[in-house]
């Protein structure tokens, strides 16, 4: 698959960006671009830094060196780290999603869950309750949730409603840019297939960008575009998804794919 390029300027532009933890080095000296509508796979072992610098570029966690830049929905390009921290969780809200691994650390698991999808449309200034109510249920429809559980709270959904609920609620407000970390990982085979189905359409009708980081390959080959291959730390391998995957050109990816082929 390759990534669509409507626009010919990257939306995120990654540089040089670096991350100590005291002595040990999170990730060092990795630069890449994410191109309007583009979906890139973070993938490596774990410890491989994957984490670290998707907590770096979501600003969730401050870079030692380097830069991010984000192209917003003006065409103005900022630098995340010289944003005022209103300015950031702005577009935290307005702009991007972010999708956990652990569905609870992203979704409120005692309000119901057209609060939960409601909710975020207020934080972006929605107020007529009519309004917010038939969006969620839209929106609940549309990952798959029936229509009577609307108000039903998420501890009492499964892994995979979840998890469909935490996307809804990411979604809901149209953002540019959704980072997930591990989107499918702690759910059943069966029910992460469905799940990846899913995000792919989501991702695919809406234009998204997305940057997903995971340590399986077939989760890249199934949602990415692109690829980076992280280890200890550093950006080891990076293309199309299907080139690296098909044609591995580092030693360090070539026994990770091989590996993969021999289960
Ligand atoms: N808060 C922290 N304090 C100290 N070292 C850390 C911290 N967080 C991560 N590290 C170290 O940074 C390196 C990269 O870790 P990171 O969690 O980013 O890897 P990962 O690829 O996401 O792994 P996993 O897939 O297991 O989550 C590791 O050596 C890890 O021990």
């Amino acid at each position: 698959m390759s990534g669509p390029r409507e626009d010919d300027q990257p939306l995120l532009s990654v540089r040089g960006l670096g991350k100590r933890y005291g002595d040990r080095i999170g990730c060092r000296d990795v630069s890449f671009d994410v191109w309007p509508g583009e979906v890139l796979a973070i993938v490596g072992e774990s410890g491989s830094g994957k984490t670290t610098l998707l907590n770096c570029i979501s600003t969730r966690l401050e870079p030692t060196t380097g830069a991010v830049r984000y192209r917003l929905r003006d065409g103005q390009e900022r630098d995340l780290y010289e944003m005022s921290e209103a300015e950031r969780r702005l577009l935290m809200r307005t702009d991007w999603g972010f999708v956990h691994q652990n569905p609870a650390d992203g979704l409120r698991m005692s309000v119901s869950a057209g609060a939960n999808v409601g909710e975020r449309l207020m934080a972006v200034g929605q107020r007529h309750y009519g309004n917010i109510r038939g969006t969620a249920a839209n929106w609940l429809e549309r990952v798959e949730i029936a229509e009577d559980r609307i108000d039903d709270r998420p501890r009492d959904f499964s892994g995979g409603m979840r998890q469909r609920l935490q996307i809804a609620r990411n979604l809901v407000t149209g953002p540019r840019l959704v980072f997930m970390d591990e989107p499918t990982g702690g759910l059943d085979v069966s029910v992460q297939a469905r799940l990846l189905d899913l995000v792919r359409g989501l991702v695919a009708d809406l234009g998204l960008a997305a940057i997903v980081v995971t340590h399986d390959l077939a989760v890249a080959r199934l949602l990415s575009h692109r690829m980076i291959v992280m280890k200890d730390g550093a950006v080891i391998e990076a293309g199309l998804t299907d080139r690296v995957l098909d044609d591995p050109q580092a030693p360090y990816t070539q026994l990770l794919v091989s590996s993969i082929l021999q289960v």
